[in-house]
């Protein structure tokens, strides 16, 4: 645009350098319209660079912003992966943890706390079914096994095949209840077994089935063997059960199976 007027300024500057026509008013009114016109050039000039500035600054401010804004989505996204990383890992912990604490470290079996669980679960089914004549008419039985002379065991070969007695004990007592209810270890030598839909008379008979197997099944150690037994107390559910009732009335057949001399099954 500028250059359109190259030719005029010229011509302007041309008259204004002529001294005779310095006094003449058109050549004052020409200067001051020149003086007036340049002004407003500068004015643009300044405006044009300011508009430039402010673009400028605009552009940097806009690649700032976004550059900050992609650095936090960065930050974000990796604080994403390690809060999911995280979780993941506390989620195994956590299923870990609950099955540390419902597994037998040893035997690896259900501990004492996890078949106090299934206990519970079994009388609530078993009230359920009363109420509702569900299919399982059968009771609810429990069996109490102890282990005989364990501590002979342990003060013959050492503690370490006690452990191992232990261990085999419970995979061969597993295999015998398997597919007809489950069997966890109560406390040192001692197991419990729930029988949910068995009555009394099966129960008994696949007890002594297991005691049998028990009494027939040798534990090797290095050139010496180990020979075992178990005595085994029987309680069913009767009507208006409770869990430690239940448990308490196997206990007792169990005191009574060791006092009649051991390796036998005694119904409560
Ligand atoms: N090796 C080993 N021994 C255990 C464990 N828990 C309990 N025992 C042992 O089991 C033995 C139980 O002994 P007692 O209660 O006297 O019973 P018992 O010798 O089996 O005799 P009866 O039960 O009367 O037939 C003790 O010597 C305990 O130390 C265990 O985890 N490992």
């Amino acid at each position: 645009m500028k250059t359109d007027f190259t030719e005029l300024e010229k011509t302007i500057h041309g008259i204004l350098s002529v001294p005779e026509y310095q006094d003449h008013p058109a050549s004052k009114a020409l200067k001051q319209l020149w003086e007036i016109n340049q002004d407003q050039w500068d004015r643009m000039e300044r405006l044009t660079r300011l508009s430039d500035s402010y673009q400028d600054m605009m552009i940097q401010r806009e690649r700032s912003l976004s550059e900050r804004f992609d650095k936090h989505l960065r930050q974000l996204e990796k604080m994403t992966r390690i809060s999911d990383r995280y979780q993941r890992s506390l989620r195994q912990l956590n299923i870990e943890l609950e099955k540390t604490s419902l597994i037998d470290p040893l035997t690896e079996l259900p501990n004492r706390r996890m078949m106090m669980k299934r206990l519970s679960q079994a009388f609530d089914d078993q009230l359920e079914d009363e109420s509702q004549q569900g299919v399982c008419i059968e009771n609810l039985t429990v069996a109490m096994i102890d282990i005989d002379y364990f501590k002979k065991v342990n003060d013959e070969f050492g503690h370490q095949v006690g452990d191992d007695v232990l261990i085999a004990l419970g995979k061969l007592m597993e295999k015998s209840v398997d597919g007809h209810g489950i069997i966890g270890r109560w406390g040192g030598e001692e197991f419990l077994v729930i029988l949910p839909c068995h009555n009394i008379k099966d129960a008994s008979i696949l007890m002594e089935s297991l005691r049998a197997k028990v009494n027939a099944y040798s534990f090797k150690a290095d050139d010496k063997t180990v020979l075992t037994s178990v005595s085994i107390g029987i309680a069913s559910y009767q009507d208006k059960d409770t869990m430690d009732a239940l448990l308490s009335r196997a206990d007792n057949a169990l005191y009574l199976a060791k006092s009649h001399g051991r390796n036998s099954v005694i119904l409560g």
